[in-house]
């Protein structure tokens, strides 16, 4: 960090503002005592705990504070550049997309400077932005995509509302006009709802040394897990599981290449009051904080750009709060790891109480709060990474704007960015190595993992209830899955082999997000082909196999940002509107359909469907508590099937053993006998065991009258 260094430039720039957050709502100024709420001992906290953000001499304040005659709003733009060169945050010089290779390309692959979706409709149906609209699709200044090199914020020379610059804004007819704007909300449209891409990072040094092969080979938008399998007679197999996605990122995509495939085309969206929600679920060590940590640095720098150039004057503003969810409390990540507390006011509006939010306008700000909060994080050790995440940290850009253009009202919420670096997903099934500390973690991560694929998957079906409250996680995250949402969700995978099954099992999650998407691509988790080893040749798996392309070995000093730090993120805001008709919606219906993503249960005569429990009262309901035992219940049951199927074949294995044993000559059949008899009552006790969880399972689903026959429609 380099912030002391910085302290002459920072003086007198109104770089870092903070807010002490009483409420995370838009409406979390009323509650703040006296009106003063920028003079708040949050800032000081930031002096006194943090050298490497240096005290402000001077900041925002708004409200009819007295506040040392700073009553009216101050706001001095801050001059810095957009020029990152040596952005601790930027990976080394990332290739431009056209050096990506082929495989990753897709038809219609936009080089940089050409505009993305939702680039140009930032004006369209925004009433509140009238006054200074530019023309949009007329705009040929300074962009996201053609930024200027050490251009400030503060360049004099108007960028927007200069119709001069493109001498065309004058000529355009109100048709035209319109036009333009309703092709700009289609470009908004065309958005993905739902977004799912995958990450393969690359073989590392443990994995190399353990000859550990890369088993899965990526093509554009899909990839095939080659999965080495045992057959009875103890012939390896390789089985093909091949899965589609929106995009498949191999491991040699850089993280500028990550940031322009996943949230690049959603931030000129949160100009236009969407909420939008990145993020990254793995195994622990796939990648998901090396993932995640650039993004929201970068979309800052980019909503910044847009704040500065596109939306000069228009009184946005940019605000940061950074927090995490550990063991289901909340802690801020930007005020000393204070203990926070969510409350829902009467309008079912998420608070969290005491949040520290900073308002900023400078790149370099940004960047220090993100790695002041980054090193506040818990972390532990994990077999896979040394560095483990083991919470939830969101970090939250909002977008606000004051409503009355002279700051003598709080700003109010336009969009929200959330980044939401998950803690690893297996963690939840390490149920019997670890201490009872981790596995309370484990608990609370799986609960909330499976919350919040549950809320995704309501998200996108349109469904009147979302089960917000399964998961502390979720609920922070209410507002990100109402209303005009985005969700964008990156998952982070190991190629080697000693990860297969937890790579399988990371796939499948985000095939069951995919696949729930109503336009999404058709569930491909296909046993394709098999390949038996053994007849096939004698090679080794790797020349069957594409090999790893490359190592860590081999790219740790040219593609490696800096490994020490660490980072998560996000959450999101949305209409009280939109949600009050949802919940009337709700309110009308005495019980209503959802159908589970556990859709691989078991069911009767393959007509079971799924209804949620019946709500009379949806305010004073457990229903969401109901909902999301059972879907825990759910979860372990299939776990427990898994981990039987896994025991069976290892006791088949055993058994083929004796019957090669037998057939030898001089076999004790004593012997014989009673190592038979062993198997056979470890293969009785597994299936009573699991016949046992899943009569305890069925009673439950009856006793909530969840599982009910399709006739029952
Ligand atoms: N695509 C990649 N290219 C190069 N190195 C990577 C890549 N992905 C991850 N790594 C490295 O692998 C290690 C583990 O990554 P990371 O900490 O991001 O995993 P994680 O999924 O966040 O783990 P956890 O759930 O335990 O927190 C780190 O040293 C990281 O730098």
């Amino acid at each position: 960090m380099n912030g002391m260094g910085r302290q002459g430039k920072r003086s007198g720039a109104s770089g870092l503002q903070v807010h002490h957050q009483r409420q995370y709502s838009d409406n979390f100024l009323e509650t703040t005592s006296n009106g003063r709420w920028l003079q708040s001992a949050g800032l000081q906290h930031l002096h006194s705990s943090n050298n490497s953000i240096p005290p402000l001499q001077d900041y925002a304040f708004y409200g009819g504070g007295d506040g040392g005659g700073q009553g009216s709003r101050i706001y001095r733009n801050v001059q810095r550049d957009f020029n990152m060169g040596n952005d601790l945050f930027a990976e080394p010089m990332s290739p431009p997309v056209s050096s990506r290779p082929s495989s990753q390309r897709k038809n219609g692959d936009e080089s940089p400077n050409e505009f993305s979706p939702g680039l140009l409709d930032l004006h369209s149906f925004d009433t509140e932005l009238l006054p200074q609209m530019p023309v949009p699709n007329m705009y040929n200044g300074p962009s996201l995509y053609n930024p200027v090199r050490g251009r400030s914020f503060d360049d004099s020379e108007p960028y927007i509302s200069n119709n001069k610059q493109t001498g065309r804004a004058g000529d355009v007819s109100e048709n035209g006009l319109l036009k333009s704007f309703a092709a700009d909300k289609e470009k908004a449209n065309s958005v993905a709802k739902i977004k799912v891409v995958v990450r393969k990072r690359p073989l590392n040094k443990k994995e190399l040394a353990k000859n550990e092969e890369d088993i899965i080979e990526t093509l554009s938008n899909s990839l095939v897990v080659h999965e080495t399998k045992l057959k009875v007679d103890l012939t390896e197999y390789l089985e093909k599981h091949e899965f589609v996605f929106d995009a498949v990122l191999n491991e040699e995509v850089s993280n500028d290449e990550v940031y322009r495939e996943t949230v690049e085309p959603i931030v000129p969206i949160i100009f236009q009051r969407t909420k939008a929600t990145c993020f990254a679920y793995g195994q622990t060590g796939s990648g998901k904080t090396y993932t995640m940590k650039p993004l929201p640095f970068r979309a800052s720098r980019d909503i910044l750009r847009l704040m500065h150039h596109t939306y000069r004057n228009q009184g946005f503003q940019l605000f940061v709060s950074f927090f995490e969810i550990y063991g289901g409390k909340l802690y801020d990540l930007l005020g000393d790891r204070k203990k926070l507390c969510m409350r829902e006011d009467g309008k079912q509006q998420v608070c969290i109480v005491g949040l520290q939010e900073y308002i900023v306008s400078d790149v370099e700000t940004i960047k220090e709060l993100i790695e002041k909060g980054n090193s506040t994080r818990s972390t532990g050790t994990t077999g896979a990474n040394e560095e483990s995440s083991r919470s939830h940290a969101i970090l939250q850009l909002a977008i606000k704007r004051s409503v009355d253009g002279n700051g003598s009202k709080p700003p109010r919420l336009v969009g929200k960015l959330s980044f939401i670096d998950l803690a690893g997903s297996e963690r939840g099934a390490d149920t019997t190595d670890n201490d009872k500390q981790t596995r309370m973690e484990g608990a609370e991560i799986n609960k909330s993992l499976l919350a919040l694929k549950e809320c995704i998957r309501a998200l996108d079906n349109d469904q009147g209830h979302i089960p917000f409250r399964g998961s502390k996680l979720t609920e922070v995250l209410r507002d990100s899955f109402m209303g005009n949402s985005r969700t964008v969700m990156i998952s982070c995978i190991s190629p080697s082999s000693g990860s297969c099954e937890h790579t399988l099992n990371t796939l499948r999650y985000a095939d069951r997000v995919k696949s729930l998407s109503k336009g999404g691509n058709p569930k491909k988790d296909v046993v394709s082909s098999t390949l038996n080893l053994k007849e096939s040749t004698a090679q080794p798996l790797s020349s069957v196999m594409r090999t790893a392309s490359s190592s860590f070995e081999d790219d740790i000093n040219d593609t490696w940002p800096d490994q020490n730090e660490r980072d998560d993120f996000d959450t999101s805001e949305d209409t009280f509107e939109q949600e009050k008709l949802m919940w009337k919606k709700n309110a009308k219906r005495d019980q209503y359909s959802f159908s589970t993503s556990e859709s691989k249960l078991p069911k009767p005569n393959g007509q079971t469907k799924w209804k949620e429990p019946v709500r009379s009262d949806f305010k004073h309901s457990n229903s969401d508590d109901d909902l999301t035992a059972l879907l825990q219940e759910a979860e372990d049951l299939v776990n427990a099937h898994r981990k039987q199927v896994e025991e069976t074949m290892n006791i088949v294995k055993e058994e083929m053993n004796l019957l090669v044993e037998a057939d030898q000559p001089g076999n004790q059949l004593d012997d014989y006998i009673s190592r038979l008899t062993a198997i056979l009552s470890q293969k009785a006790a597994g299936i009573t065991q699991l016949q046992t969880q899943l009569a305890r399972f069925q009673k439950r689903l009856k006793e909530h009258n969840v599982l009910v026959s399709s006739s029952g429609y």
